[in-house]
């Protein structure tokens, strides 16, 4: 057996906290050999709910947990962190888009990245999911100045799982025979999945389906997939966001599939004309712990366009919250 890793979780009694709990301790994360230490980190209203999940975590006797920390100090939370999963935040209301939520959400971020900026892992593996988790992540790394910047992300892994599976319930493929799917930008409204390199059982994509359903079909229901569940559920995704978050640091840590790829929100580095400064969603591999931008894929006038537009819109929460960077 492996030495235990250290995953620390922010918000761990809410709602993506609790199935992440379970789901992590159970091995879907780092896999059935790697032992896990539960460092779980909640805010002063939130401990006595906190305790509750502890308590559960033990009479599940899980055979891969080997420690559990609750706290709501974050150096205890995330010292030695070998993973940090920023959940802990607002969720959005019916009508609210989530950039809506930056005002109240950004402050949490700052102290955060100062916080694991001093005690967690140099190595550590920073996933941001509270929303709006994009420009959360660049509060997060911008004052983390001795972390490399790469260890931050924000997740997109749930919206390119939703249009896996909008297009698997088109063309009638199973989601895991299609490939190359791309979420490109921010986890919001102007995010842009991509089929133009989408691999759909050996075919490509936009030869199976029409231009009308690609674009009026296909790309508003990915992009207003969040609002659609708060509409039907009264509350924002979260077993299938958790779900997303454990596939997000499962392929980092342990590398993605042959020549298939995954959507990760990351610190821009000129890649596609994305100039830094923002943390963007691009097309990524990972191999040995590092991910990495795919390069040369060809980008169209339409697309384009759309990757503009949900750049410019990174840029303009970045703008709103530069006193926080
Ligand atoms: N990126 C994505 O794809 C995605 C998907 C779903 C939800 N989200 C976002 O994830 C966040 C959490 O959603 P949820 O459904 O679990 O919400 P929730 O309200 O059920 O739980 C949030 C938890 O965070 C805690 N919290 C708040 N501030 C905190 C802080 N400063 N430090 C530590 N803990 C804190 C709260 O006490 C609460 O227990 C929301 O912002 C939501 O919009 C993102
Ligand atoms: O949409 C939301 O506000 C929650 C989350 O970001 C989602 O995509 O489900």
């Amino acid at each position: 057996m492996n030495n235990p890793v250290r995953v620390a979780i922010t918000g761990a009694a809410g709602q993506i906290g609790y199935q992440l709990c379970f789901r992590i301790a159970a091995g879907d994360m780092l896999g059935p050999n790697q032992p896990v230490i539960l460092q779980l980190i909640e805010i002063p209203p939130a401990k006595d709910a906190l305790e509750g999940v502890a308590m559960e975590l033990e009479d599940a006797a899980l055979p891969l947990l080997h420690g559990i920390v609750t706290t709501t100090e974050l150096d205890e939370g995330f010292k030695d962190a070998d993973v940090a999963l920023l959940v802990g935040a607002k969720p959005r209301g019916k009508g609210m888009e989530r950039a809506d939520l930056l005002a109240e959400n950004g402050k949490i971020f700052g102290p955060q990245g100062k916080s694991l900026n001093a005690v967690a892992s140099r190595d550590v593996k920073v996933l941001v999911v509270g929303n709006p988790a994009n420009t959360n992540a660049l509060i997060a790394q911008a004052n983390a100045p001795d972390l490399p910047a790469e260890n931050f992300t924000a997740m997109t892994r749930l919206d390119h799982n939703r249009a896996l599976a909008q297009l698997a319930n088109k063309t009638g493929t199973h989601h895991t025979r299609i490939k190359q799917m791309t979420i490109w930008g921010n986890h919001s409204s102007t995010q842009y999945p991509d089929l133009h390199h989408v691999n759909c059982d050996g075919k490509t994509a936009t030869d199976l389906v029409d231009r009308d359903w690609y674009e009026n079909d296909f790309i508003p229901t990915v992009q207003q997939r969040g609002a659609a569940i708060i509409k039907a559920r009264g509350a924002s995704s979260a077993a299938s966001a958790a779900s997303s978050a454990i596939d997000h640091i499962r392929d980092w840590v342990l590398g993605t599939d042959g020549d298939d790829w995954v959507s990760m929100a990351v610190p821009a580095d000129g890649s596609y004309g994305i100039e830094p400064g923002v943390i963007f969603s691009f097309p990524c591999t990972c191999e040995d712990g590092q991910w990495k931008i795919v390069q040369g894929l060809d980008i169209n006038e339409f697309s384009q366009a759309r990757l503009d537009a949900t750049d410019k819109e990174l840029r303009e929460e970045r703008q709103a919250v530069e006193s926080l960077l």
